[in-house]
């Protein structure tokens, strides 16, 4: 019984009928929801992994179709009446999405059965992903440098299309945290966020990862799967790594994208799909489509729109900025602690390879470490005092320098590219190759 109350059952039913009145005494978590809106509060499907749908005469079969699929994850169990179970529509959606259906008026004890069948099977399928991946809209992207304020300000505007987005940036720098936001923001950010990372996908598996496969597709197949691809039904598929995923299914993913369908594995029949996609890289696709390890048509079908984001070395006082906030989080178990000026400087001249998150790391230790009220640089464990003189140095403070001259006249002249250019005395066409590559465009 209370293995049973742990486990949200999702109902969704027409108002006042029997159904209605019988569940609410069932020994599960009972959600009720009425009949029936595109996507329902992400608080009302938070944990759910199994549901009931009633589908009676009036039921319009399109409007369960959209809304099964948002929740492709979700073990669903339909009551039917006798009437509707001979409309072909029905039987189809009964076939691909339902995991088992029960005509009605329902017998409450074998419904019951079902529901405990349906989760345990949801529970062995579901091991390794949430069903519905909610995206967590109330982490902040912090940075309050020129690079950072224009990131935001793209990230407002493309929330409003549902154009692929192709993020590319340094190992840490926030690129899946950028696509959360995106999908948060966007039209169908109350849909599923599911991310996908192409370079840890099992070989064999990738296709039936991608796009599910039927029961029996191959040794193995005990049950239909649903792939993340159809999981992502009205919502973003965020491809991470997207450079790594071989080239066999770029070809399959490509073909996706121009139909806007999928086949699953062991079965001929097209699911139409609504998903937005968002691909993310650390490495150059430009290199990879050189030498021929990524393909050029699938490079041009993701790349409509790119958002840059920049190293953390090259954000300035933002390095700063994050490393407080990351101690002031730590704070609750540490007591108050603050960085040493020294720190403070080391910080701003670290290079930062693992960007954000190798600061998020680093503070972290350093809480731990450190013996007195001022975290010092040593127990940043990086180094302090002047920079070094050699060649790459000298290149990185030219870097620096480079970009604080052009964001400082970017500030001062409201980002009017002809003022710019005049103050630092440079042609537009040098400016905007300079803009480019400090990510300032
Ligand atoms: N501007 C930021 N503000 C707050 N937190 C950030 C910011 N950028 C990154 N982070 C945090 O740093 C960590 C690493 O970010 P994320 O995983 O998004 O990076 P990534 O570029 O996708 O990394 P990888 O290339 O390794 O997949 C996350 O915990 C993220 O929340």
């Amino acid at each position: 019984m209370t293995y049973r109350r742990q486990h949200p059952v999702l109902f969704l039913c027409h108002s006042d009928n029997e159904i209605v009145s019988e569940v609410s005494k069932m020994e599960w978590e009972v959600r009720l929801a009425k009949w029936l809106t595109r996507s329902l509060p992400p608080s009302l499907m938070l944990g759910v992994q199994v549901g009931v749908i009633e589908i009676s005469e009036g039921t319009n079969i399109d409007t369960v179709e959209s809304f099964v699929r948002t929740y492709a994850g979700v073990f669903w169990i339909a009551i039917v009446s006798q009437s509707r179970l001979s409309d072909d529509a029905v039987r189809y959606l009964l076939k691909n999405y339902f995991y088992d259906f029960h005509t009605s008026p329902p017998d409450f004890t074998r419904l019951q059965y079902m529901l405990g069948h349906a989760l345990g099977m949801a529970r062995l399928c579901n091991t390794d992903q949430p069903v519905v991946a909610l995206c967590d809209s109330s982490e902040m992207i912090l940075g309050q440098s020129q690079s950072m304020h224009i990131l935001k300000q793209q990230l407002q505007k493309l929330s409003r299309c549902q154009l692929p987005v192709l993020i590319t940036g340094e190992s840490g720098t926030g690129k899946e945290l950028v696509a959360r936001k995106l999908h948060g923001a966007s039209e169908c950010g109350e849909g599923p966020f599911i991310p996908v990372n192409c370079g840890a996908l099992p070989a064999q598996l990738v296709q039936s990862e991608l796009f599910g496969h039927e029961k029996g597709a191959f040794t193995g197949a005990t049950q239909r799967k649903i792939g993340k691809i159809e999981a992502a039904h009205n919502g973003s598929l965020f491809l991470d790594e997207i450079g790594d995923l071989p080239l066999e299914e770029q070809v399959n993913l490509l073909r996706f994208l121009q139909e806007k369908t999928i086949e699953r594995v062991g079965s001929n029949q097209s699911i139409h799909l609504n998903v937005r996609i968002i691909a993310a890289t650390h490495v150059d696709l430009e290199a990879a489509v050189q030498d021929g390890r990524f393909r050029e048509d699938l490079y041009f079908r993701l790349n409509v729109i790119r958002l840059k984001i920049p190293p953390l070395r090259q954000r300035g006082d933002d390095i700063l900025l994050l490393a407080r906030k990351f101690l002031q989080q730590q704070q609750q178990d540490h007591g108050r602690l603050s960085f040493s000026e020294q720190a403070e400087i080391a910080m701003l001249q670290h290079r930062w390879p693992g960007n954000v998150r190798e600061l998020m790391n680093r503070v972290q230790r350093a809480t731990v470490m450190t013996t007195g009220r001022y975290i010092q640089a040593v127990d940043l464990e990086i180094e302090s005092g002047p920079p070094s003189t050699d060649g790459e140095c000298l290149k990185a403070i030219r870097e620096v320098a480079e970009r604080e001259a052009l964001a400082r006249a970017l500030d001062e002249s409201h980002g009017k590219v002809s003022s710019v250019a005049k103050q630092l005395n440079i042609s537009r066409a040098t400016l905007y190759r300079l803009l480019d590559k400090h990510s300032l465009l």
